[in-house]
């Protein structure tokens, strides 16, 4: 990580961006304030707020959120009427009206009306489910109130609250320092400015720079180092963060899934367009009225365009999501779903994922090799936090943990052990010293990963490397413990650790997880490769992989990976299983690697030092109980570390994915070709094949039966393998099967015309009949690469949907409306000609779809041309977004639905 601690650089804060800001902010004028002054000025004190001081707080400032996303219907609305080839349809019906054309023009806009309607309903709902994703992700902060510590909600946090900061926590408010011990901050998110921001409690110059802030934390900044506490100067919208969060866009990049359908609509657009503009001009040279030229160009159009595209992809995704979220998976938006179905290489961590995470101290073992309760005493007393504060002590780093929980821990004198000063945990350095008085003088003590700390130490006995060889071995993990008088230290520095005496090693146990076994196995069948990627030692990495059965290929470890060049890395990287003793900047570089060779990854941690990679990789998965900082920069949130729920995850991306091309290959075969028939009829008829309003209607039952697509089933063979977007392929299939469903268009017309001499509202009739009965019921060939089709069964709702369609369809020129929407009735033998028309055509399309899908890559692996590295979404946003509530309540400032 690209940080410097010295002091003197953080202080002097050049060139970096100011925020707007309008006055002295509270947290500018309590920086130059003395802390205790400030903290009785906000009326607390040591023992934090009262409860019901809190809580009258919180009603008087109002929540902790710097804005409130509502979720605006008319906005949902204003984005369905914004088609221009709406807006043309109507301006033309109503000069339609205008000229005389009443029952025509009405009937258009009812069509319209009841479409609108329809898209409307289908994306609100949809948008409602994103919305409320965002609602379950619960932030919270660690305050002290009514004299002990305690976890809230981020949303309660008050002025006045003493707010505690540890490594990895993101700042939830602006605050005063009271208490600051090595702590380091990134300020990124506000200033721009990469290099950490040293903090201490001293007051500084009045009217500083906010980047020169150094008493005090500020709000969405996060914690690299060091522990503090502080008294909350401002809340929500006071704080700095608040007032630049107003000004700051909160548009979100693409995914792959989304470039893909825009191009798609795209495409569509553009040939949409061209037959509008053709059909028009032909139709203007067969002499008839303009004004129906105009109206039906522009149905066609209408009738290609997948208006409902939009609708069927979030209802796809969103059933997805709710599926995983019974699964206690939340994805934070919902084309995150997507995102898993396309993982190819999944790296994890070790702790709690491969293993049960409950870690467990087994032993101990000093230098003659015997166990001894010493090396506990001194585990305790450099541990990350001062066990002198008992509070929390089950949270935190797992081996800490582990060590306060050892049942001889209790027993232990840690109470004549005075902290002077601590270089705390970091994932680079895996080691932490604090300096001590003891009852034996003062002194520095080290725990932390033994190649570390061992080569620190002047007198490691002969058999000590040994000793280590065998716990490793085992599969233990192991933390070395050694320290050195230090009679006259005051502040430690990393230089002090040096000429350390060995004391000895803690062993700890942490039983490999049954259950993985299963989901490893089962994410092998979906063709997903798990990596190991831990700061553990490899070896213990290697045991646990197998216990659970994962082939490892290649093992590396940090340093050697430091070795490798950047060009050769891919290559490496592909090649190995597991990672060990590696940084947070190694973790991410091993996915960059792993990305730039075109697969898609996943990466899965929980710690602060697993926050870059998860940034860095497609899909970053986190766990529900890990650090601010990973919780902030994952797209998936497990409520339960488990591998096996993220097989499902991967299915359920898959399946939304299989459904979306379902729809889109319906919308690009038949309803394309249909289309595409009734512009070419247009030309040698001397009448309109189908009325404008007859166009829309056909349109408008057609999407009715499409959006139980989202509903459907997906074959087992479709969720074995990641699929992904091709362009080509989608084109290929629409140049197939558009001109084969044509083919049989102009074989009813020949039909109609011919033999039946059918005149205008007999051919319209026919035809509707029979395109709307090929283009509803091509779903069941289309849905499954099973042939012959009928072997794989739809859901429920699309069998309904579809059939229904269909006998609407027929009854139609039946019905009352008739004579209204210009049908009239069929003779039965025409009808059984559909019949037949209708089962030819299905025969014919099942066994294009066999030699097509045999030779295709579009529903299957496809190692086409990949898309670019991808853009990530910036700090800020992702921190506004944190900071956001859905629940409108007052005082905070509204933006508009525009995520
Ligand atoms: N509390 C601690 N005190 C001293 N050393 C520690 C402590 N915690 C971890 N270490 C050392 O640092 C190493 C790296 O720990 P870190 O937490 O960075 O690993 P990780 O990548 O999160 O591993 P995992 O896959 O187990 O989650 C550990 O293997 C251990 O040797
Ligand atoms: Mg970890």
């Amino acid at each position: 990580m690209p940080e410097s601690r010295e002091p003197d650089r953080a202080s002097t804060g050049t060139a970096r961006t100011p925020s707007p800001r309008s006055g002295a902010s509270p947290v500018v004028q309590a920086a130059a304030t003395g802390p205790e002054e400030v903290l009785t000025s906000l009326g607390g004190n040591r023992d934090g707020l009262t409860a019901g001081e809190a809580a009258r707080r919180l009603t008087e400032h109002g929540p902790n959120v710097v804005s409130t996303y509502r979720l605006s219907a008319l906005s949902v609305l204003a984005r369905q009427l914004r088609s221009p080839l709406l807006a043309l349809l109507l301006a033309a019906a109503a000069v339609s009206f205008v000229v005389g054309q009443r029952t025509d023009a009405v009937v258009i806009g009812v069509i319209l009306a009841i479409s609108v309607g329809f898209g409307f309903v289908n994306e609100y709902r949809a948008e409602r489910t994103g919305a409320s994703l965002h609602e379950r992700i619960q932030h919270t902060a660690q305050v002290v109130r009514d004299g002990a510590v305690q976890r809230v909600n981020e949303r309660d946090v008050v002025p006045g609250d003493l707010l505690r900061l540890g490594l990895g926590s993101v700042v939830a408010a602006d605050v005063r320092l009271i208490e600051a011990e090595r702590l380091v901050c990134d300020e990124s998110v506000l200033t721009g400015e990469s290099v950490t921001v040293v903090k201490q409690t001293a007051p500084v110059a009045p009217g500083a720079a906010l980047a020169d802030l150094t008493s005090c934390c500020l709000m969405g900044t996060v914690v690299r180092g060091g522990a503090g506490l502080g008294v909350v100067v401002a809340t929500g919208a006071d704080t700095e963060f608040g007032r630049v969060a107003a000004g700051l866009s909160r548009r979100r990049t693409e995914t792959e899934f989304q470039t893909g359908l825009r191009r798609f609509s795209l495409m569509l657009a553009r040939i949409a367009g061209v037959l509008t503009a053709l059909i028009f001009v032909v139709n203007l040279f067969t002499h008839k009225p303009i004004i129906d030229a105009v109206l039906f160009s522009l149905a066609i159009a209408v009738g290609i365009t997948p208006q409902l595209l939009p609708a069927v992809v979030t209802t796809t995704l969103a059933t997805g999501s709710r599926r995983l979220a019974a699964r206690r998976v939340l994805v934070k938006r919902l084309v995150c779903v997507e995102d898993l179905g396309n993982v190819e290489v999944l790296f994890t961590d070790k702790t709690g994922t491969l293993t049960e995470g409950t870690v467990r101290l087994r032993t101990t073992l000093n230098r003659d090799g015997q166990p001894d309760d010493r090396l506990l005493l001194l585990g305790l007393v450099a541990g990350d936090r001062d066990p002198a504060q008992r509070d929390d002590q089950d949270q935190g780093n797992p081996l800490d943990v582990a060590l306060c929980q050892a049942p001889a821990a209790a027993s232990q004198p840690v109470g004549d052990y005075r902290r002077i000063g601590v270089l705390p945990f970091d994932s680079d350095r895996r080691r932490v010293t604090v300096l001590v008085d003891t009852p034996h003088g003062r002194q520095l003590v080290v725990k932390g990963a033994p190649e570390e700390v061992m080569t620190l130490c002047t007198d490691v006995p002969p058999d000590g490397q040994a000793m280590l060889a065998d716990q490793v071995a085992a599969g233990a993990r192991v933390l070395t413990v050694a320290t050195r008088p230090a009679p006259d230290l005051e502040h430690p520095t990393p230089q002090d650790e040096r000429d350390l005496s060995f004391a000895g090693l803690l062993i700890f146990d942490d039983a490999v997880k049954a259950q993985a076994r299963n989901a490893l196995a089962q994410l092998a069948r979906l063709g997903v490769a798990v990596k190991v990627i831990t700061g553990d030692h490899p070896a213990v990495a290697e045991r646990v992989c197998r216990d659970l059965g994962l082939t490892v290929t290649g093992v590396l470890t940090g340093k050697e990976l430091g070795e490798i060049a950047d060009g050769d890395l891919p290559a490496t990287v592909a090649a190995t299983t597991i990672f060990g003793r590696v940084g947070p900047d190694d973790k991410a570089r091993i996915v960059h690697a792993q990305r730039s060779v075109g697969a898609d990854v996943a990466f899965l941690g929980d710690g602060v030092n697993d926050a870059v990679a998860l940034h860095t990789a497609d899909v970053g998965i986190s766990v529900d109980t890990a650090t601010d900082v990973a919780k902030d920069a994952a797209d998936v949130l497990l409520l339960e570390k488990d591998l096996g729920v993220l097989a499902q995850g991967v299915t359920e991306g898959r399946r939304a994915f299989a459904n979306t091309i379902k729809y889109i290959l319906m919308g690009t075969s038949s309803n394309f070709g249909n289309m595409f028939s009734a512009a070419g009829a247009s030309t040698f008829l001397s009448f309109l094949p189908l009325l404008p309003s007859q166009i829309l209607l056909n349109n408008l039952i057609y999407d009715l039966t499409q959006v139980a697509i989202p509903s459907d089933r997906v074959d087992p063979e479709q969720l074995a393998r990641p699929a992904h977007w091709s362009l080509r392929e989608i084109r290929r299939f629409m140049f197939i099967f558009g001109p084969l469903s044509s083919m049989f268009d102009f074989l009813t017309f020949a039909l109609l015309l011919l033999l039946l001499h059918a005149g205008p509202p007999e051919f319209r009739s026919g035809w509707f009949v029979e395109s709307l009965a090929t283009q509803t019921l091509v779903i069941f060939v289309i849905r499954t690469q099973v042939s012959p089709f009928w072997r794989s069964r739809p859901s429920r709702p699309l069998l309904f949907a579809a059939l229904a369609g269909v006998t609407v369809a027929v009854l139609l020129p039946y019905s009352p409306l008739a004579g209204t929407l210009g049908f009239t009735r069929l003779p039965s033998v025409f009808l059984i000609v559909v019949v037949v028309l209708v089962a030819v055509y299905l025969a014919m399309v099942e066994t294009t779809k066999r030699i097509l899908f045999s030779s295709s890559n579009l529903l299957r692996p496809a190692p086409g041309p990949r898309r670019p590295e991808r853009p990530h979404r910036s700090a800020a946003a992702r921190m506004i977004n944190r900071f956001t509530t859905h629940h409108p309540r007052r005082r905070s400032r509204t933006v508009g639905a525009a995520a």
